[in-house]
């Protein structure tokens, strides 16, 4: 697959200092209109790849959205066209949510004027049906509604790379729904998103294709029925695993124990 527009990521080597995370990681063509869940086990390198490809922080090899070389770009065109959710959300900040995505906004290659910019940012918080924290601090958020303006954040500017580090860790049943549909939905208009999530049900419900990593490397790539097997959960979670569908056609995984261990 070498669709128009695809993420291309090719030998990516990232780490901190001489703690390399990543060393020569190539991934599939991500494609446009695809959620692709970026899935492993704790310290797998996924957050640390996220940020690679946001940017935020240095890393080598080849990192390509259609025929735009990301690295090449200057801090703010690459903001233009990749949003970042992260995972440690700001809890002690006294700007209000508003004031956070204009600012956000503002740090754009090519920025618009006030109230355009004041439109996209309430736009988004709408979209999330959230409009009513635009004027709270974050500092007054409960851990989920911090998530959840995060994520208005990354989607405000509509880029066309949206990466989410753990988008629905926070929140509840009903929003963990709200979120992942608002990613398929954003997807589907052509856009590429790419979602750091621990719960394999939950991201074999929502995602197109799964990226599993295991201490940086690919480990399996496909859709989730492809990507989620017993032997994958075997070998990179350490677990007995079954992987089943339910009557609705929805994966489950049912974890029967650990490799060597106790039930
Ligand atoms: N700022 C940092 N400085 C040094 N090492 C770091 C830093 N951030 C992460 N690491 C290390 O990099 C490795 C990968 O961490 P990363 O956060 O990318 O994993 P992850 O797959 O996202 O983990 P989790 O699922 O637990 O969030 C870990 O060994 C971690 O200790």
């Amino acid at each position: 697959m070498t669709e128009a527009g695809a993420l291309l990521v090719s030998g990516l080597a990232v780490g901190y200092g001489r703690r390399m995370v990543a060393r020569d990681l190539t991934l599939p063509p991500l494609a446009p209109g695809e959620v692709t869940a970026l899935v492993g086990p704790n310290a797998a390198g996924k957050s640390t790849i996220l940020k690679a490809l946001a940017g935020l922080v240095p890393a080598e090899g080849s990192i390509r959205l259609g025929d735009v070389d990301l690295r090449a770009l200057s801090r703010g065109k690459r903001a233009e066209l990749v949003g970042f959710m992260p995972q440690t959300l700001p809890s002690s900040s006294d700007l209000t949510v508003l004031e956070g995505m204009m600012a956000a906004l503002r740090a754009g290659a090519a920025p618009a004027g006030h109230g355009a910019l004041e439109e996209r940012a309430v736009a988004a918080l709408d979209s999330l049906e959230v409009g009513p924290l635009a004027l709270k601090t974050f500092a007054e958020l409960s851990g989920g509604q911090r998530q959840i303006a995060s994520l208005a954040q990354a989607v405000a500017r509509r880029p066309r790379l949206l990466l989410l580090d753990e988008p629905t860790s926070a929140l509840d049943l009903a929003r963990q729904h709200q979120v992942m549909a608002l990613a398929r939905a954003y997807a589907r208009e052509g856009r590429i998103v790419v979602a750091v999530l621990h719960d394999l049900a939950l991201a074999a419900s929502w995602a197109d294709r799964m990226v599993v990593l295991s201490e940086g490397r690919l480990h399996a790539f496909g859709r989730p029925d492809e990507a989620l097997t017993p032997g994958t959960l075997a070998t990179v979670y350490g677990v007995e695993a079954r992987v089943e569908r339910c009557s609705r056609g929805r994966l489950q995984v049912i974890v029967d124990g650990l490799i060597g261990g106790a039930a």
